[in-house]
């Protein structure tokens, strides 16, 4: 794989630790990884991404509102990013992480967008363990699967 595109949304740094663990791992297997607040990420960045990864804190149960926005930025602008791009998100939460993880699903379908296997589920209480996780999944997205 090319460019990964990470992008994280984050209260109180767990979502951009575990966004930085991913790249890790992107460079760890050769690829290439670009680190991205949620706000500064725009249709076009994605447009030469070979893979995108999304990380998201979920407040009341529900996906973070940058992370809700960014993809209502990216919609209109949808032919901007390239055809069938590949998926992957970690959810941070505290509890779990149902809705958020359906949402994710959602805009995964109405964008065409290829899901990379299951959501990724992280809790801030286990945070090391959150960043392993994040690095394994950055090493399969670079190595495409
Ligand atoms: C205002 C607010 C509301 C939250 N509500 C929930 C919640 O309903 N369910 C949940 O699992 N986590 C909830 N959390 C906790 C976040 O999921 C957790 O603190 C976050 O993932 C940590 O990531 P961060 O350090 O990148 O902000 C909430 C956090 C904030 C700030």
């Amino acid at each position: 794989m090319g460019k990964i595109v990470i992008s994280y949304q984050s209260f109180t740094g767990s979502c951009k630790a575990l966004a930085e663990a991913a790249a890790e791992g992107v460079a760890q297997a050769g690829g290439q990884a670009e680190v991205k607040n949620i706000t500064e990420t725009k249709a076009a960045d994605l447009a030469s991404a070979d893979a995108f990864v999304l990380v998201t804190t979920q407040p009341f149960q529900s996906l973070a509102g940058d992370t809700k926005k960014f993809f209502e930025t990216v919609w209109p602008a949808r032919e901007e990013v390239k055809k069938g791009l590949t998926f992957a998100a970690i959810i941070c939460h505290a509890n779990e992480a149902t809705d958020s993880a359906a949402a994710l699903d959602k805009f995964a379908t109405y964008l065409g967008w290829k899901k990379f296997g299951d959501w990724v589920l992280a809790a801030p209480a286990e945070l090391e363990k959150g960043k392993i996780s994040a690095r394994q999944l950055g090493i399969a997205v670079a190595q495409g699967g």
